[in-house]
This record gives structure tokens, C-alpha cells and sequence, in this order.
């Protein structure tokens, strides 16, 4: 009432736009990002076939650990399940994502990392390394959590940064645990953390390259290293949080007897890492 046939006829014109742009960001190759994988070679509905389905390895990952970390999980907080639940949602999120390589995909694919990042950061980041003026673990997240927010509405701005700032906190992640090995002597823990930046030094390199020497890749018709990456940064990241889960424990769950212990055979060549604990209590009784 009041409004002219001209105002609402332009209100009409806005909101189709608003309701067209919304469409377009789920349209197949509206990201503005192309991993080096060949489109639609093997499907008219799968743009990247290799770089779909590494993604498995999320969905096969997660529930291990879930299952591998129950007891530490008991000890420690509920978030630890949180964290894997989280790596599951990066595997359906970056499974759309390489599937369509749409706008919307990319960004879901980034925020679900983001947040997994946080997550850890809340759930692990070693107190003794908190800034001076952070109080206690509380205090820490009441930070990290709306940075992250803060994070995610500047995500919007230019997606393709998004990826290069999340490798940045990868770095971050590294710097603390080189904090954390400064007073390291135990030498089980010294060749899981060699071994975890082995990874992830291998996987990065399988990032940027893919992401930088398309050419060459497609020159000798091997396009695949963005489905290497999936699975290396994958493993690298169940070596790190197996780290930082022991850290934590050694200096904030004072009754508990644990053991980095590999799966399914308790070898380092041929399991997946993770931290077992026992309380001391439980010791005692079976003693
Ligand atoms: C206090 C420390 C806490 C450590 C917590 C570690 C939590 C792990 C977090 C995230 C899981 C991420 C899994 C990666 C998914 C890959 C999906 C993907 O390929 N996305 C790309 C687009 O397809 C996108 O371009 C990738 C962007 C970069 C992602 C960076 C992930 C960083 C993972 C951090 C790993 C720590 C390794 C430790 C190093 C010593
Ligand atoms: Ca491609
Ligand atoms: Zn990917």
C-alpha cells in the first residue's frame, strides 16, 4: 500500500535477481577455482572424478578414530568426537565441492576446515603457550571463537585467498609444535613428530604444486596430485592431533597412563596412530 506499480515492480526485479545470484552460486564451475584435474572426463555429472572420490578416505578415517579415541575422549571431553564428526563433514563438503566446482561448494569445503581448525585450537592449543593476558583454556576460546566467526564473514570476500590463509594456520600449527618438542625427550614422540611433518610437508607439496605447475602436470598427463593431497593431508592430520592429544594429556589430565599405539597392527609402518589411555586407577586394579 502506498508503494507505486514502479517500486514494486523494481522490488520484483530485486529479489528475482537476489534469488538468480543465489542460483548461480550452485551452479556447476562457478568457483572461481580449477584444480588441474581434467573436467567431466569420466561423468557429465562428476567435474574432477579423482579429486571425488579420494575424499573416501574422510569418510573411512573419522569413525576409526572415533572408535580409537572412545577411551581418551571419556578422559578428556566430548569435543574429541566433535572434531572427527567435523572431518566428516569436510569429506561431504569437499566431496560436492570437487564434484561441482560451485561457488557455494568451495566455500563450504574451506569454512568446514576452518572450523575443524578452530575446534582443535580450542580443544589442544597447549596452555603454557597461551598469550600473557589469556587466562585459561575458557578465556582462549571465548577468543578463537569469534575470530573464527569473524573469519568466516571475511571468507566471503575472495574464496580463492580462503585456501592460502588455511595453509597459513597449518603453518601456525607447525610453529607450536616445534614449541612443544623444544622439552620433548621422549623418543617414541620424536619419530611420530618427524613422521607428522613428513606428511604434511608431502602433502603441501602435492597442494602447490597442483595448484601452480598445472602445465607441467598436464605436459606429462598426470593430474592427480590434488587426490594425493586428500589422502596425505588426511594421514598428516591423525599424526598431529595423536601429538597434541599426547601434549595435552601430559600436562592437563595428570592421572593417566598413556601410549601412542598404532592400529590395526602397532607398527608405524602399518597402522594409524593414536593415543591409548588408562587411568591410573584402572593400573592399579589390574596389577
Ligand atoms: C593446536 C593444534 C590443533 C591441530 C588441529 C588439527 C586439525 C585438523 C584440521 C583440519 C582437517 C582438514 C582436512 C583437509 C581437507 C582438505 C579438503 C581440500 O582439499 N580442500 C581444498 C579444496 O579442495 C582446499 O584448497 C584446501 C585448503 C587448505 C586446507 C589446510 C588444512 C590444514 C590442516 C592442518 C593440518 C595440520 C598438520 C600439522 C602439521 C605439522
Ligand atoms: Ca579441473
Ligand atoms: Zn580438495
Amino acid at each position: 500500500e502506498g508503494q507505486t506499480i514502479i517500486e514494486r515492480f523494481s522490488q520484483m526485479i530485486f529479489f528475482q535477481d537476489i534469488l538468480l545470484m543465489s542460483g548461480e552460486m550452485f551452479e556447476y564451475q562457478s568457483s572461481e577455482v580449477d584444480w588441474c584435474e581434467e573436467n567431466f572426463q569420466y561423468s557429465e555429472k562428476v567435474a574432477e572424478f579423482y579429486n571425488t572420490i579420494s575424499n573416501v578416505i574422510f569418510f573411512i578415517t573419522a569413525p576409526i578414530m572415533m572408535y580409537l579415541l572412545h577411551p581418551y575422549a571419556q578422559k578428556k571431553s566430548r569435543a574429541v568426537h566433535l572434531i572427527w564428526i567435523m572431518v566428516i563433514f569436510v569429506g561431504i563438503f569437499s566431496t560436492y565441492y570437487h564434484m561441482t566446482l560451485s561457488y557455494v561448494g568451495q566455500l563450504l569445503d574451506e569454512l568446514s576446515i576452518l572450523w575443524v581448525l578452530a575446534t582443535g585450537y580450542m580443544l589442544w592449543f597447549p596452555r603454557r603457550h597461551f598469550p600473557g593476558f589469556i587466562k585459561d583454556r575458557k578465556h582462549f576460546s571465548l577468543i578463537v571463537f569469534p575470530a573464527t566467526l569473524l573469519s568466516t564473514i571475511l571468507s566471503f570476500i575472495k574464496p580463492t585467498v580462503n585456501a592460502y590463509a588455511l595453509n597459513s594456520v597449518s603453518v601456525h600449527v607447525l610453529y607450536v609444535l616445534s614449541l612443544e618438542m623444544k622439552s620433548c625427550t621422549d623418543r617414541k614422540i620424536i619419530h611420530v613428530a618427524f613422521v607428522t611433518v613428513a606428511w604434511w610437508a608431502v602433502a603441501i607439496s602435492c597442494w602447490l604444486s597442483d595448484r601452480l605447475f598445472c602445465s607441467f602436470w598436464k605436459w606429462i598427463n598426470f593430474c592427480y596430485l590434488h587426490s594425493f593431497w586428500h589422502v596425505l593431508i588426511n594421514v598428516a592430520v591423525i599424526h598431529a592431533t595423536t601429538l597434541f592429544a599426547y601434549f595435552d594429556a601430559l600436562y592437563e589430565i595428570p592421572d593417566i597412563k598413556m601410549e601412542v599405539k598404532y592400529w590395526p597392527v602397532n607398527s608405524g609402518l602399518l597402522g594409524i596412530p593414536y593415543l591409548a589411555v588408562q587411568s591410573k586407577d584402572q593400573m592399579r586394579k589390574s596389577c
